[in-house]
């Protein structure tokens, strides 16, 4: 992305488009009246209601099977009988799309000649990829191991953690200074300063002081929507205060309700009331992550473009000798991999144990498969870039460092 001829705010502005996918329901479900899209907060659409009018808007527009399918079950059903698939079945299935996705850890020896004399930077999705996905957000932690792989590995290599999580949030939660952070899905990203031309005059970008009192560049495109998130996420609290498990976060620049710890059977009641709320807020939309559903600014940015802006800010766009590589497990992690896939720039690798389509090139079945190569990463590229040692042995033959 070139900041220097791009400095038009990726907000969209007048006229907002009445996009169908922004609620994901047919055209004639759209006959809303359009209120709620100025920002300034006096006009702020607040009718906070008990219980949802009706439910069929969810059960006609997909919502309900998205939300099904946005954490698949660990066993399969076969449709009409009830029977549990052998996990054989599940097993071949899965390496059979594995033929498609193959293997980071198998696929090491050609990532790592592909990146022969090239630049890498990597990209890290949080939950599910650096922390295993647990029913309680608040003790998603990363593991010593993890923490310290990535710490060895962003000695060498510029790293940036791009979460739908806020910003504060993911940075205590990892708790590495020496790492760029991108919290609200990108929305919100602490990265380097570039002394060039390019950086004056960003409408979005502005100079600030990290934890560390190190001058950086602070990017937040939906700044605006901070008010009307904020009032978003308090009506979402007083309207899913009743439903049992539901449980809703703020992240400044778009806000979370989770329906993990929802009994299945109110899931609708649960989609309904973050339905009535986008048809009140137009410049809202949905996005859906592991039984997650997340309203965030109708705006054209996401995790695909903070990874270019991230690659810019650094110094490491439109260049040859550089090779980016983003992991991510969830349909967030989608737009980075796209970036990555089209521009044919890297490698976009999916944590995922079940099968799924992806614009990643590589799989890893789980964050334990991401932090044992990662490890690798480091040993072998240490020896590699600073030692001159060609990679020759296979995973797992390495010996410690
Ligand atoms: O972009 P990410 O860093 O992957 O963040 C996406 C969402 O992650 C969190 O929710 C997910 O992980 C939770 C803890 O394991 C789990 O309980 C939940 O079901 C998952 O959806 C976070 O709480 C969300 O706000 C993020 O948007």
């Amino acid at each position: 992305m070139d900041l220097k001829s791009n400095h038009s705010s990726p907000v969209l502005t007048d006229p907002i488009p009445i996009n169908k996918s922004r609620l994901g329901i047919h055209s004639n479900l759209l006959s809303y009246p359009q209120s709620g899209g100025s920002l300034s907060p006096g006009k702020y659409k607040m009718t906070p209601r008990k219980k949802p009018a009706k439910l069929d808007d969810v059960r006609s527009n997909g919502w309900l099977d998205a939300m099904k399918s946005s954490s698949p079950p660990r066993k399969k059903l076969i449709k009409g009988f009830n029977i549990e698939v052998a996990a054989d079945d599940i097993d071949i299935a899965y390496h059979s799309w594995m033929i498609k996705y193959p293997s980071a850890l198998k696929s090491f020896e050609q990532i790592s000649k592909h990146a022969k004399n090239k630049k890498i930077a990597v990209f890290l999705d949080y939950d599910g990829t650096l922390s295993p996905i647990v029913d309680d957000p608040d003790r998603a932690f990363m593991s010593d191991a993890m923490r310290s792989a990535v710490r060895n590995v962003a000695k060498y290599f510029p790293t940036a953690i791009i979460s739908g999580r806020s910003r504060d949030k993911v940075y205590e939660l990892v708790g590495l200074t020496e790492l760029f952070y991108a919290g609200s899905h990108g929305m919100d990203i602490i990265g380097p300063v570039k002394h060039t031309e390019s950086d004056d005059g960003h409408p979005n970008c502005v100079r600030s002081i990290d934890q560390e009192g190190k001058e950086v560049n602070l990017f937040q495109p939906a700044r605006e929507f901070i008010p009307m998130i904020d009032q978003v996420f308090r009506t979402l609290v007083e309207n899913t205060k009743d439903i049992k498990g539901a449980k809703v976060e703020n992240h400044k620049f778009c806000t979370s309700v989770h329906y993990r710890n929802v009994e299945e059977k109110n899931w609708p009641i649960i989609a309904q009331c973050v339905h009535d709320i986008l048809k009140d807020y137009p410049r809202l939309r949905l996005t859906h992550g592991r039984k997650v559903l997340e309203v965030r600014p109708v705006i054209d940015w996401n995790k695909g473009k903070a990874v270019e802006f991230l690659l810019e800010s650094l110094g490491l766009s439109d260049r040859d000798d550089v090779l980016p590589i983003y992991i991510g497990d969830d349909k967030t992690d989608e737009d980075a991999f796209k970036v990555l896939k089209e521009g044919n720039m890297g490698y976009g690798i999916l944590v995922s144990s079940v099968p799924k389509e992806s614009n990643a090139i590589f799989s890893v079945r789980d964050p334990s498969e991401v932090q044992n190569p990662y490890q690798e990463l480091y040993i072998r590229f240490f020896r590699f870039y600073l030692v001159g040692e060609e990679i020759s042995e296979g995973i797992g033959e390495m010996e410690e460092a």
